[in-house]
């Protein structure tokens, strides 16, 4: 059941989380040329956030920090586990993709920013995850953050990591998907997919932004076809959403183009932060219980 009653501990995690962490982190990101699956710089990438998150979760040893090697391709997943200090095997996972691409003449060397899609889905959750360690926050369910390989290649990495989760014992309380979270393009501030989603679930985060996010507006809109990890959770059984920055008709134009930049995202991470607050709602009120 979607119980909204842990705001003790969720709201002095929200009030701790700003945007200007998130800008770091978007622009560390998105300055690597690009994130590819296949190229050196892809891998880096995956060095980077392996390192950083490894660097936040010191002296916690109820989290572990892993990359997650898939066939085919060199660029690793980075997964990121808060062990629940009560139901260790029931699962919150929230996540975002690591990889860049170009819609056209992509190759190894190419200049693939991908500062919206989705270097601020991973900053969005990063800031998240700094602000409930900054406050020692510890989860009786355990959380999960994962920056996902290859998902502009056909959502590879989580259908790999998805599975994996299938095959354990983990029973999935719930999947969050962040991609784009920094590009304010229509007059709502979060709209929730109904399509690939659950809509239960979809209910309780439009409960969470009214309890814990109030002057923030939900929309909703469909994407009309597997438009990013979440469809990989959601094909095997998994309650997934995937709140997304924008409407379909007005999303950012600039993605999967060299213009995929901070700069075009409004040259400031105050949307990304709404998204990184729902985020830390929701991993929280589940985590809780
Ligand atoms: N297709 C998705 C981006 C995407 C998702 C939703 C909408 I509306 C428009 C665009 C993608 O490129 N994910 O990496
Ligand atoms: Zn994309
Ligand atoms: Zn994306």
């Amino acid at each position: 059941s979607y119980a909204i009653d842990n705001r003790e501990l969720v709201e002095p995690v929200l009030a701790r989380m700003g945007d200007k962490n998130i800008e770091q982190t978007i622009l560390s990101l998105s300055a690597f040329p690009n994130r590819y699956y296949k190229s050196q710089s892809g891998v880096d990438a995956s060095n980077w956030l392996f390192a950083t998150w490894g660097e936040m979760a010191k002296g916690r040893p109820d989290i572990t920090v892993e990359q997650f090697t898939h066939a085919g391709y060199p660029q690793k997943s980075v997964v990121l586990r808060i062990a629940g200090s009560e139901k260790p095997n029931e699962s919150i996972v929230l996540g975002a993709h690591l990889d860049s691409i170009l819609m056209s003449r992509m190759s190894d060397t190419a200049i693939a920013p991908g500062a919206d899609d989705d270097a601020s889905g991973v900053a969005s959750l990063t800031e998240a995850l700094r602000s409930m360690l900054e406050r020692g926050y510890r989860p009786k369910r355990s959380i999960h953050l994962v920056a996902y390989a290859a998902e502009e290649v056909g959502l590879r990495g989580s259908q790999d990591i998805a599975r994996t989760f299938k095959q354990g014992n983990n029973a999935v309380v719930g999947v969050l998907q962040l991609d784009m979270t920094n590009y304010k393009g229509a007059a709502n501030d979060i709209y929730l997919f109904t399509d690939y989603t659950d809509s239960k679930q979809n209910a309780f985060l439009a409960q969470l932004v009214s309890a814990y996010l109030p002057d923030l507006k939900v929309g909703y809109d469909k994407c009309g076809y597997a438009c990013s990890d979440h469809a990989s959770w959601q094909a095997l059984g998994f309650p997934t959403s995937m709140p997304f920055e924008s409407s379909f008709a007005r999303d950012n134009p600039a993605i999967h183009t060299a213009k995929d930049t901070f700069a075009n995202s409004g040259g400031q991470a105050a949307h990304a932060l709404k998204f990184a607050r729902l985020a830390a709602a929701f991993a929280i009120e589940l985590g809780s219980d």
